[in-house]
């Protein structure tokens, strides 16, 4: 366990551009360091604001897109294409725009995919297909990505992994089906919390107002199955990415002042 990192920025738009930042160093030096690099998307407001600002971010070339491989934290289990579906999003956001290895795209599975409306089968074989790419240097079920970000929800949600459901308790498998999510849709597909783990970096982001509780409740010693966001921790880092607003319930002493 690491204690958690907290930056705080101005406003959601700053915050937005300097997490971009951020992931650009980080992926051009695993591209140096380890040839290719890996990162965990997430959906949401806070996730798509960054893939939108890397897009128009001057460094975004330095990127060589065909040697990254992308993932997802979770997918809102809907038919191909649903524009409520993270890859979507996210294609709409970014990935339509950089030249990206299509056999490195890891997509989750969508509800008309080869195994139609069963999610937890559309689970297992995410599980499978992360295992496949994990080499024996991962020393487990998953690859050791170098940075998964994930949205902080308001109740605390993090991935779709939701406070008290069975999916935040899971300490076996890697990927599992969410059925009865408090926010819509009900049915959903997530890594656990065992496979946020493997991560060096996880990076939380958190804007807005309606974020301030979620921060204030998993930076103050909440158990992980009341507060998810309280157990996503990164084997070297985990880091907190807030605006001020999301920042306003947190003791002053937890972060340096606000980027100007
Ligand atoms: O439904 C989801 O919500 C969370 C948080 O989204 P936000 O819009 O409140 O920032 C997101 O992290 C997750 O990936 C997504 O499926």
């Amino acid at each position: 366990m690491n204690t958690p990192q907290l930056v705080v920025h101005r406003d959601k738009e700053l915050m937005a551009q300097a997490a971009a930042a951020r992931l650009i160093t980080k992926i051009v030096d695993a591209q140096a360091s380890r040839g290719s690099a890996s990162v965990v998307l997430t959906g949401g407001r806070n996730g798509n604001g960054l893939l939108a600002a890397l897009a128009t971010a001057p460094a975004r070339d330095a990127v060589d897109w065909t040697r990254l491989d992308l993932w997802w934290g979770d997918e809102r289990f809907l038919p191909e294409g649903d524009p409520e579906r993270n890859v979507t999003q996210a294609r709409e956001a970014l990935l339509d725009a950089v030249p990206l290895d299509p056999k490195r795209v890891h997509a989750m599975p969508a509800s008309d995919g080869p195994h139609g409306s069963d999610v937890d089968a559309a689970a297992a074989a995410y599980a499978e297909e992360l295992a496949l790419a994990a080499g024996p240097e991962n020393h487990g079920p998953v690859p050791t990505f170098d940075v998964l970000m994930l949205g902080v929800g308001p109740d605390t949600h993090v991935a779709s992994l939701f406070p008290e459901l069975p999916a935040v308790r899971e300490t076996e498998r890697t990927v599992v089906g969410v059925h009865g999510a408090p926010k819509p849709p009900p049915t959903r597909v997530s890594l656990t919390l065992p496979a946020i783990r493997a991560a060096r970096e996880v990076w939380l982001l958190a804007a807005g107002e309606d974020k301030a509780e979620a921060a204030q409740i998993a930076l103050s010693g909440a158990g992980e199955i009341q507060a998810p966001a309280a157990g996503a921790q990164g084997r070297q880092r985990t880091l907190w990415l807030l605006d001020a607003a999301a920042a306003s319930r947190l003791p002053r002493a937890l972060y340096p002042p606000a980027s100007p």
